[in-house]
């Protein structure tokens, strides 16, 4: 079974859902520590001024853990990354990793935390990121039980710096449906205070539309 045959085995319980039960799993059990494990070292690497020596060594492990893994590259309807929907964040490091806490198909509300790798400046995370993490979020929203979408607009307003470091909640929502086209909103806070707030247009796709 491919690793996107498996993720739409998992669609019907629900997109969110964290235990897909006893089934062969592409990667297996250990692909989600690999991943956090990346997300660590991506984190890492960011906040870090070694020595020359010392990046000298990591460069060389960090060249052969892609030797290793280069002859195990797939096509990509066969990729894991991205398609483990019971992982933390599909599987892939792109984005920061979105813990759903409450869902259905109209809403979810859960917790993200920008590592070291999203930061802008003086703490604040990157501009770029934010939506990319809304992005994320309302794009698994809009295709909860739905036809697959893609995002026409994302409007992303931001109201204070999101800090890095931070643990954020982040409520999303799906406000409507007209034909094709599904309009959502969402919000991140920190604590009390939202940092910044979104609203996207998802159209779906025709049959045969890449
Ligand atoms: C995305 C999934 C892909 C499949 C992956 C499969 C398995 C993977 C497993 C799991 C994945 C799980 C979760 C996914 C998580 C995140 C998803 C992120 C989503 C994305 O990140 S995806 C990449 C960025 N995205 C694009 O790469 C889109 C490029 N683009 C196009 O592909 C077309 O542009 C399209 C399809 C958008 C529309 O094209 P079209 O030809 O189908 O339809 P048309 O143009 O007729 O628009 C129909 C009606 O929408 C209105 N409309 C359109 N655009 C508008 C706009 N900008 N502003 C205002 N209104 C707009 C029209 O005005 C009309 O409205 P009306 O009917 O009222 O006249």
């Amino acid at each position: 079974m491919t690793a996107r045959e498996w993720a739409g085995r998992v669609h019907p319980a629900g997109p969110w859902e964290p235990d897909p039960g006893p089934m062969p799993v592409p990667g297996g059990a250990g692909f989600g520590d690999m991943i956090d494990a990346l997300r660590e070292l991506q984190d890492t690497i960011t906040g870090a001024a070694p020595p020359p020596h010392l990046v000298e060594q990591a460069t060389r492990a960090l060249r052969e853990v892609s030797a290793a893994l280069k002859p195990h590259t797939v096509p990509e309807r066969e990729q894991i990354t991205g398609h483990r929907m019971d992982l933390r964040g599909r599987g892939q490091t792109m984005a920061p990793a979105f813990v759903p806490d409450e869902w259905d198909d109209s809403r979810v509300s859960g917790r993200v935390t920008f590592g070291r790798h999203y930061l802008g400046g003086n703490g604040a995370v990157h501009g770029g990121a934010v939506p990319l993490l809304f992005d994320e979020v309302l794009g698994r929203l809009a295709n909860s039980g739905r036809r697959v979408s893609r995002t026409a607009y994302l409007h992303v307003n931001f109201r204070r710096i999101t800090p890095v470091g931070v643990e954020l909640r982040l409520d999303a929502k799906f406000e409507r449906e007209e034909g094709r086209k599904r309009f959502l909103t969402a919000a991140l806070y920190d604590g009390g205070h939202v940092t910044a707030d979104a609203e996207g247009l998802f159209v779906a796709l025709r049959p045969g539309q890449p």
